[in-house]
């Protein structure tokens, strides 16, 4: 049971347990419910008793409003204790499921995160947990409950009489049929609801990060457009879901309700025959009516069981994806990189780089250069193990780093790319980053290496400011120069470079093109480059086109061939005398 509870609601053995206990008492409280018409048939029968036999009485008050009380108390206690144990199981389990997932998306491959929309990753990370927070600790331990507590009253009822125990019971399967039946149907409208609302949430989420190209190019209106396609999109995919699931459960729910006819009609026919005392009839009428209740409520949390189907699968979805492990402990015979015969495709069948073979020097800088989409940054990500290669290798000081635990690799890499990444932090700590152990005094150093200590002086909260989500309160070539100084504060021996400089005006770029001098000085560098002029200096060039390497050599060799190099340095040449 605790296994079947594990695997169906991807759930630890702690939740499953919790589950199944909330279960049993949800059943008792339930069971308990029916002390008040435990309590009325007793009444009543005291009541009756000088209408059905000759003796007389006196109704009791005394002892049955202290049975009240305790009946009272019982449904109070067993009330509390399913509170506390379903809730608080389910708020660890669920506090316990957010931080699987948070460890999960730890270990993912860097390249998974530019493979998945990050609106759909939030939202399974909050939404989908919220839900089935919501279904453990509602839906499911009164769905199992009740299936406890109706089998008990069932088996209770046809041993006191089978044929008014049928007639009060053979609703309860047509009912739990007929919703069993719809949940294609349901699971089905349920999933294109869903997936409307993750198309909106991401329509929303593209719309807040183009903002800026949005209204610069005056899309907002089409953009609106779009966005209003799909929210009516969503609107009506959940008015759909929303319809399919009311109709089969008001639906099954008036069936259960045709059990009270049913008990009158049997019952009725039963006491004009003699079969049945009153008691006993009246016994059963008061009992279908308070059972059907909860089995009513219950039509209802099967259909919310239905759905947490979809966030369950895709939780278990993303547990699934492979994860790169490898050996934490490892020792290097040096920093130099060596690629051999690689090669590598994102999803598709076409390669991005194809038998790529080349060696990065420790103390030397290798520049990879080659037209748009020849691979260049591609490389540079595999030789960070973004991802793992489909053949060959590469080589990290003698050791194939896809053998390599991703984190500890990277403990070997500065990686200043592109695309920056800051957080709504102060500068000071940003730039920690690099290195958290390092004091203010040395992040400071750093901070004047990269050139960052003039415009950072300039702020009114200086290295304290806080830089806003992404440092959006600086300018490109800041928030670049930012992360250098992180490299800078990190000091590995290996340097990743791509388009470092790129957002840099000319006096910034040759100070930060001085500054890096100092910080690749004996280190094994790999730049990605374009400007031909950053990378005069570099030991060897490796030209990429169409994900092959073309050429190969110092600049002095290559620029001396009639190959690729010459041809763009020649470009860059006439580049230079344009003008606008
Ligand atoms: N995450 C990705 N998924 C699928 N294809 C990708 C991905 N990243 C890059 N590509 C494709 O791989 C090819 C090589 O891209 P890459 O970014 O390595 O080229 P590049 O030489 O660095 O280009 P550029 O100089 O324009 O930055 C391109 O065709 C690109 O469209």
């Amino acid at each position: 049971m605790l296994n079947y509870l594990q695997n169906k609601f991807a759930l630890s053995q702690q939740g499953a347990k919790g589950l199944l206990k909330g279960s049993i008492y949800s059943a008792l409280i339930n069971l308990t419910l029916m002390l008040p018409v435990g309590i009325s048939i007793l009444l009543l029968s005291r009541l009756l008793e000088p209408l059905l036999t000759d003796k007389s009485n006196s109704p009791v008050l005394l002892k049955y409003s202290l049975l009240v009380i305790l009946a009272g108390g019982i449904i109070y206690f067993v009330h509390y204790l399913q509170y506390s144990c379903v809730y608080l199981t389910t708020y660890q389990e669920s506090a316990n499921i957010r931080i699987k997932l948070a460890e999960k998306l730890r270990q993912l491959p860097l390249a998974f995160f530019g493979s998945r929309d990050l609106s759909d990753l939030t939202n399974t990370i909050m939404g989908d947990c919220t839900t089935i927070e919501h279904a453990f600790s509602h839906a499911i331990p009164q769905f199992l409950g009740s299936l406890i507590s109706t089998l008990i009253i069932i088996i209770a009822l046809l041993i006191m009489n089978w044929q008014l125990g049928l007639s009060v019971l053979w609703v309860v399967p047509i009912a739990f049929l007929m919703i069993f039946a719809s949940k294609k149907l349901q699971k089905s409208s349920e999933l294109k609801h869903y997936q409307q609302k993750r198309i909106c949430a991401e329509k929303i989420q593209e719309g807040l990060e183009n903002i800026q190209d949005i209204k610069s190019y005056s899309l907002s209106a089409d953009y609106l457009a779009d966005l209003d396609q799909k929210l009516a999109a969503a609107e009506q995919a959940q008015i759909k879901s929303e319809l399919t699931m009311g109709a089969f459960v008001t639906g099954s729910q008036a069936i259960l309700r045709l059990g009270l006819a049913t008990v009158i009609l049997v019952g009725s026919r039963l006491l004009i025959s003699n079969q049945v005392d009153l008691l006993t009839y009246l016994i059963f009428l008061i009992t279908a009516a308070r059972l059907y209740d909860p089995l009513a409520a219950n039509l209802t949390n099967i259909a919310e069981i239905f759905n947490v189907e979809i966030p369950i699968q895709r939780m278990q979805e993303l547990e699934k994806q492979p994860v790169q492990t490898g050996k934490k402990d490892y020792q290097l015979a040096d920093y130099e990189i060596k690629v051999e015969n690689l090669t590598f495709a994102y999803q598709s069948e076409q390669p991005v780089l194809k038998d790529v073979s080349f060696t990065a020097r420790q103390g030397e800088v290798t520049a990879l250069i080659g037209p748009s989409g020849s691979g260049k940054s591609t490389m540079a990500k595999l030789v960070a193990r973004f991802w793992d290669p489909d053949q060959g290798k590469i080589l990290l000081g003698g050791e194939n780093i896809a053998h390599l635990d991703p984190e500890a690799l990277l403990a070997n890499y500065t990686i200043v790319f592109q695309d920056v990444t800051l957080f709504n932090d102060t500068i000071l700590e940003n730039i920690r980053l690099g290195n958290s152990a390092a004091t203010n005094e040395e992040v400071i150093a750093a901070a004047k290496i990269a050139n960052c200590d003039d415009f950072i002086s300039r702020l009114p909260e200086g290295y304290q400011t806080i830089i806003g989500e992404n440092g959006s309160t600086l300018s490109g070539g800041e928030r670049q120069r930012i992360s250098i100084a992180r490299a800078f504060l990190k000091d590995a021996p290996v340097v990743l470079l791509d388009e470092a400089t790129a957002s840099l005006d000319a006096e910034n770029e040759t100070k930060v093109q001085t500054a890096l001098a100092e910080l690749i000085k004996n280190k094994t560098v790999l730049v990605v480059a374009h400007r031909l002029r950053t990378i005069e200096s570099a030991d060897q060039i490796i030209v990429l086109a169409e994900g092959q390497i073309v050429e190969q050599g110092s600049p002095t060799e290559l620029s001396k061939q009639s190959g690729m190099y010459s041809h763009l340095l020649e470009l860059q040449k006439q580049s230079q005398n344009w003008s606008l």
